[in-house]
């Protein structure tokens, strides 16, 4: 049978013309694509020898193999799969009924008649299969042949709007593609050098590490001696961990993917790795690592998983997969349903990507829950790295997912000095009569517990959960309550601990008096001065009004350079203290006098500072406090 030559669709032209005058970007990728090919056609006559056992005609170790040609700047591609029969070969490489490259020249028609620049970037972002080839190719040529077949099939073409079709003698099973390179892409051309077997090892190892079949080549290694060796290597890992059962794979063979396919330099805290058989087919495999990078928080952050399709790499840094929230979470999918070419603008509404997105997000969700449960210390680790991220989610969501999160919060509180608390827990552990959930926001342990707000609740025996977060009373802020039950700060409004009332030794009106009047001197300062039912052994003390701003909440604003205005402030004096003794005895012997205005002021400075502000006239203040020194002598 002599060649016939036979003309492209005029789609598949097209795209060729594309391929061989127009697109300047990305052209690598032919390899990917090629291999891509090569390991379905492995694929399926595997599958097929399960029910057809002589289909393999004794040539069962499925490999692909690269080979290149210095002298002729040929590039060969071999596979021991399924091949193809004549009829196939007009059918799948003479026509264009994939969707992948139907898609893509509907796309590029679009932005063409848009007149847009990028239309010809389209090229990285759907490949097309095989025809890639003439990218980097003057002259195609398949040769190929399917099992049982007693011919194989030689294909060949330009590219220049025909191709020829005949059969040959081919002995093994499968298809070989030969690419006559152009000049560009040898070693005298500007670009790649596709015939540099290093170029090559460095593709596989870019696009295709994880294919399940060795793709071998034979490299030359020369030694000190200037001496050459052949060695035929095998480039690619082929370790798609993901796809092994999980019994099979010890926590050492994770712990070393992870920190070489990741770039980590520490095993990763904990490992989550399903496969999932449903509506959308999946594998995933994802890590939480043991510390944040440094620039987790900014703008560069390579944020996102690693998408493959059937091991084959498609895209990296896919962060349509987790919420920002799960930033943190590094790990890879591989769905059958990716095509290799999914572009970012597709993934915008990919539905199975959405499901797979939300299952996810539950599986992670639902670990770091059981952490929390099981493994405590595990969960501060991870908590100590990541938690803000956790508490900036609450922020960014609501409903279901919301309350998912709040379970995952933990903080230190006054019941343990080593042991955090979640809210569930603190809730768990109130007196039958409390009904508010108690926090204080400070610097850490040793500042709150002495702060003269804490005093009543230390005595009374009331936990109280520590904000040492900035962010914390944020979220508090955001979430109002947990399970129906409100949020009281301790250095806020009234704590309504009813029995504090304490009788105070003196005639009400006069005390009334005297609270107005230091309020008086206080005016600018303060929106309201009164007896304090938390204080035990302090004298005074600064508490912000029940709504609105908090002064941690001013502090933090201030820092971010966001000027919201201030915190209510409202001065509290402990009624059984001596100094309030004192401040009666001016009050009654002097009236409003200029002495009861400095010592206002001092309180107040006393107060403020106590709280973390400096006075606002450190000098006077430190002058009146030496003035009253010397004075008790
Ligand atoms: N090495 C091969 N062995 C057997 N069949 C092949 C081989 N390469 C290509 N084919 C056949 O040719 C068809 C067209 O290949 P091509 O790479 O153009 O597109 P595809 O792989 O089907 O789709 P896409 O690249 O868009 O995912 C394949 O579907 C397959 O049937």
């Amino acid at each position: 049978m002599t060649a016939e030559e036979k003309k492209f669709q005029t789609e598949t032209q097209k795209i060729l013309d594309l391929m061989i005058n127009s697109i300047y970007t990305n052209q690598e990728i032919f390899l990917r694509e090629l291999i891509a090919n090569a390991s379905d056609a492995i694929d399926k006559v595997k599958f097929q020898s399960l029910t057809e056992s002589d289909i393999l005609e004794g040539d069962s170790d499925f490999e692909i193999w690269l080979d290149v040609d210095e002298e002729n700047d040929v590039f060969t591609i071999k596979d021991n799969g399924i091949g193809m029969t004549y009829d196939e070969v007009v059918e799948n490489i003479g026509t264009i009924a994939q969707s992948g490259s139907q898609d893509f020249l509907q796309k590029l028609q679009e932005r063409q008649a848009a007149a847009d620049d990028e239309a010809l970037d389209l090229i990285g972002q759907f490949g097309v299969g095989f025809y890639s080839s003439f990218m980097v190719a003057d002259k195609v040529t398949l040769i190929t042949r399917a099992p049982k077949e007693d011919k194989g099939v030689k294909w060949e073409s330009t590219g220049d709007g025909t191709y020829t079709i005949e059969e040959v003698d081919k002995p093994k099973r499968g298809t070989t593609i030969k690419l006559q390179l152009r000049d560009e892409f040898t070693a005298d051309g500007e670009e790649l050098d596709i015939t540099n077997r290093r170029n090559i090892e460095r593709l596989v190892q870019k696009h295709s590490n994880y294919v399940a079949y060795p793709i071998k080549m034979k490299c030359y290694e020369e030694d000190d001696e200037g001496e050459v060796t052949e060695q035929i290597k095998t480039l690619n890992d082929m370790k798609p961990l993901w796809i092994r059962n999980k019994s099979d794979i010890e926590e050492e063979d994770y712990n070393e993917f992870y920190k070489e396919v990741f770039t980590d330099w520490a095993d990763p805290l904990e490992v989550i790795h399903s496969k999932v058989e449903g509506l959308v087919k999946y594998s995933t495999l994802l890590f939480i690592p043991q510390q944040a990078p440094s620039n987790i928080f900014s703008d560069d952050f390579d944020q996102g998983l690693r998408l493959y399709s059937k091991n084959n790499f498609v895209m990296d840094n896919c962060s349509k997969l987790l919420p920002d929230y799960l930033r943190f979470v590094r790990g890879l999918v591989d769905s059958p349903d990716f095509t290799l070419n999914l572009s970012r603008q597709v993934l915008q509404d990919d539905k199975q990507l959405k499901i797979i997105s939300k299952n996810l997000k539950k599986k992670v969700l639902k670990r770091l829950k059981s952490m929390l449960g099981d493994d405590r210390e595990k969960y501060k680790e991870f908590w100590n790295e990541f938690g803000q991220l956790i508490k900036g989610g609450i922020n960014m969501t609501h409903g279901k997912e919301q309350d998912k999160l709040v379970e995952l919060l933990i903080f230190p509180s006054s019941h343990s000095d080593s042991e955090m608390t979640t809210l569930a827990e603190y809730v768990e552990r109130m007196p039958e009569d409390q009904d508010v959930i108690y926090y204080v926001t400070g610097e850490d342990e040793t500042t709150v517990e002495k702060l003269p707000q804490m005093e009543l609740l230390q005595e009374k025996g009331l936990e109280v959960l520590y904000f040492f977060d900035e962010v914390d009373e944020f979220v508090i802020n955001n979430l109002q309550e947990y399970d129906d039950i409100e949020f009281k700060s301790v250095l806020r409004g009234d704590l309504d601990l009813d029995d504090a009332d304490d009788d105070i030794d003196a005639d009400e009106d006069e005390v009334e008096e005297l609270l107005e009047d230091i309020k008086g001197h206080l005016d600018d300062k303060v929106s309201d001065v009164r007896l304090s039912k938390r204080l035990k052994s302090s004298a005074v003390c600064l508490v912000s009004g029940d709504v609105g701003l908090s002064m941690s909440m001013e502090k933090v604003l201030e820092k971010m350079d966001q000027n919201m205005g201030q915190a209510q402030r409202i001065l509290e004096i402990n009624p059984q203290h001596e100094l309030f003794s004192k401040l009666k005895e001016i009050h009654t012997t002097e009236g409003n006098s200029d002495r009861l205005a400095e010592y206002s002021e001092l309180l107040y400075s006393l107060a403020s500072l106590v709280e973390g502000f400096t006075p606002e006239d450190p000098v006077e203040f430190s002058d009146k406090i030496t003035e009253l020194m010397v004075e008790a002598k």
